[in-house]
């Protein structure tokens, strides 16, 4: 049986997909809700939120994510960072997907990755879990209605969790796999129940295939000034740095939370909804992204609740300190409908420096923000790789290492010629960690970086006294209105300043080893920055 509002020449059949049991095309929310229930998925929240257990994956598993390594693209794919996968490993890998697959029941979702239309690729989601459906029904664009009755995929993703694959015969690393094939426009999942695997699978895609239309894929948030797109912010970072939560501001227009792209007409979301942390998630500090979690459908991943009240528990990290909310991009009152912005004035690159190091904002040159963007430091918070408990250094390519397919200086010449051509002025904001390293200090107030973030944003540091960090070479300010003064100088904040002394040295000398593999790609300007 299939049922639900499909293109009749694009069902799962026409794609050589058979022997599936009842096939569901695009149902929407309530529908799914209902079907996610009958299946025992999850339970019914307050407010209509849906929520749900992912058991032993509740982040997301980078090893396993191979990249097929067929003719068409092995001299693009940035191998040393993306696991190879054969292309008869692959074909393995589905046939034997679909052997399980048959007889079960399929959820799909024909939805767009891309809110500027001239660059957008339509994705059709193939889901065992209706929950997964409703999910990415929440993260991707939703295409109109009728839209549907002629909609084809760019390419199909098939999510498949019960499904374990096997490392000889596929060639993959463990039972858990993502599997993505350019030639066969496919990208198979297997073997976890983490929904974040579902959009950063689109991400990896649009990363590959929209620097040779000359758009900038990037990782990061974005939001305008109300009522004038022309003054839009991006917020590059890796996971746990704020993205979400600093772009989900009370005063600002939400564009996005997490990928976008920058093309000659401007930036433009890629998604359709966002995917926030609910870790200590605090009414005050996050009001907009709170409100969200007792909304119509948002879905809750792994969040303790009391059976009876259906009350969230924001505290409890028993199940993951990875605990997540997703909702549609409307849920959040200031959100733009068109998720369309203008050229980036500012651009942001978060750090989450748990060695305490990094001052809490710096102005950088268009050089300096080259170095900081191919570093890619930050600290990977608990919970959101497998196996990561306490906030780890790493350094991250383009603040999102495990999303990008091709080389890094792909990405960065692209950058750099957009802040070239278009000014923009370019910051570094550390959201980590304030007097002393972690373990010591503590968390940098979410009140002080948005303080320091609205000063950048409306003009007001222009004319700011700055200091040369004695570390970095940047610009820090002096004074910030609302911000004490102590804090923009994070070695005043520790007690032991040869301790700070100590760790700074440390943390430069990471960034200069970690450096020397660029040092052969790049221009003068930036080994300037990176040699000091
Ligand atoms: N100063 C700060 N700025 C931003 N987030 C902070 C800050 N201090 C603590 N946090 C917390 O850190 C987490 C940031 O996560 P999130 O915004 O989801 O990052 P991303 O979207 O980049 O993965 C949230 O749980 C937030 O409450
Ligand atoms: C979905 C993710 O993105 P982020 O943490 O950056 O929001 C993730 O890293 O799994
Ligand atoms: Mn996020």
């Amino acid at each position: 049986m299939t049922s639900g509002r499909v293109n009749p020449q694009f069902r799962l059949e026409d794609q050589g997909i058979e022997g599936l049991g009842n096939v569901y095309y695009n149902f929407m929310e309530p529908a799914l809700i209902e079907e996610a229930l009958k299946r025992g998925e999850g339970t019914l929240g307050n407010g209509g939120a849906f929520l749900v257990t992912t058991g032993k994956f509740t982040g997301r598993s980078p090893k396993d994510k191979h990249v097929v390594k067929t003719e068409s693209v092995a001299d693009t794919i940035w191998w040393e960072n993306n696991a190879e996968m054969t292309p008869k490993g692959f074909d393995a890998l589905y046939e034997d997907m679909l052997a399980h697959m048959k007889g079960r029941d399929y959820f799909v979702q024909d939805l767009v990755g891309g809110a500027d239309l001239a660059y957008s690729i339509n994705v059709r989601m193939v889901t065992e879990l209706a929950w997964h459906n409703l999910f990415i029904r929440h993260l991707l664009r939703r295409p109109d209605r009728e839209d549907l009755d002629e909609f084809t995929a760019d390419f199909t993703i098939i999510n498949c969790p019960s499904f374990q694959a096997d490392p000889k015969k596929h060639g993959c690393k463990s039972e858990t796999v993502i599997a993505l094939n350019f030639d066969r426009k496919m990208i198979l999942i297997g073997g976890t129940e983490y929904a974040g695997e579902n959009k950063k699978s689109v991400f990896t895609l649009l990363n590959y295939m929209l620097p040779e239309k000359g758009v900038m894929p990037m990782h990061c948030s974005a939001n305008h000034a109300v009522g004038n797109p022309v003054d839009t912010a991006v917020f590059f970072g890796l996971s746990g740095t704020g993205k979400t939560t600093l772009s989900a501001d009370p005063e600002r227009t939400l564009i996005g939370d997490d990928e976008h792209g920058w093309s000659d007409r401007g930036t433009f979301n890629f998604e359709g909804g966002c995917y926030a942390k609910t870790i200590n998630l605090n009414p005050e500090a996050e009001p907009e992204i709170y409100a969200t979690t007792t909304k119509f459908g948002t879905v809750i991943e792994n969040m303790v609740f009391d059976p009876e009240t259906k009350e969230l528990d924001f505290d409890d990290d028993s199940l993951t300190a990875n605990m997540r909310c997703a909702y549609p991009l409307e849920y959040i009152s200031n959100a733009s409908s068109s998720a369309l912005g203008g050229h980036p004035k500012n651009i942001i690159m978060l750090t989450c420096d748990a060695f305490g190091v990094l001052p809490p904002i710096a102005r950088l040159t268009p050089a300096q923000a080259m170095y900081h963007f191919l570093s890619g430091f930050t600290s990977k918070v608990a919970g959101t790789e497998r196996g990561v408990t306490e906030p780890q250094p790493t350094f991250s390519t383009c603040f999102g290492a495990p999303f990008m397919p091709r080389r890094p200086e792909v990405y960065g010449n692209l950058l750099r010629e957009k802040i070239a051509q278009h000014g923009a002025t370019c910051w570094l904001v550390n959201t980590g960690w304030t007097g002393g390293a972690y373990g010591v200090g503590s968390r940098m107030p979410i009140r002080a970086t948005r303080a320091l973030l609205t000063a950048a944003l409306d003009g007001s540091l222009r004319d700011a006294e700055f200091r040369k960090d004695a570390n970095f070479g940047f610009d820090v300010p002096v004074t910030v209105p609302g911000v004490a003064e102590v804090l923009l100088d994070p070695r005043r904040t520790w007690d032991d300043q040869a301790a700070f002394d100590k760790q700074a040295e440390k943390l430069v000398k990471m960034f200069a080893e970690n450096f020397e593999q660029y040092l052969p790609f790049i221009d003068d300007d930036i080994k300037a920055v990176a040699i000091g």
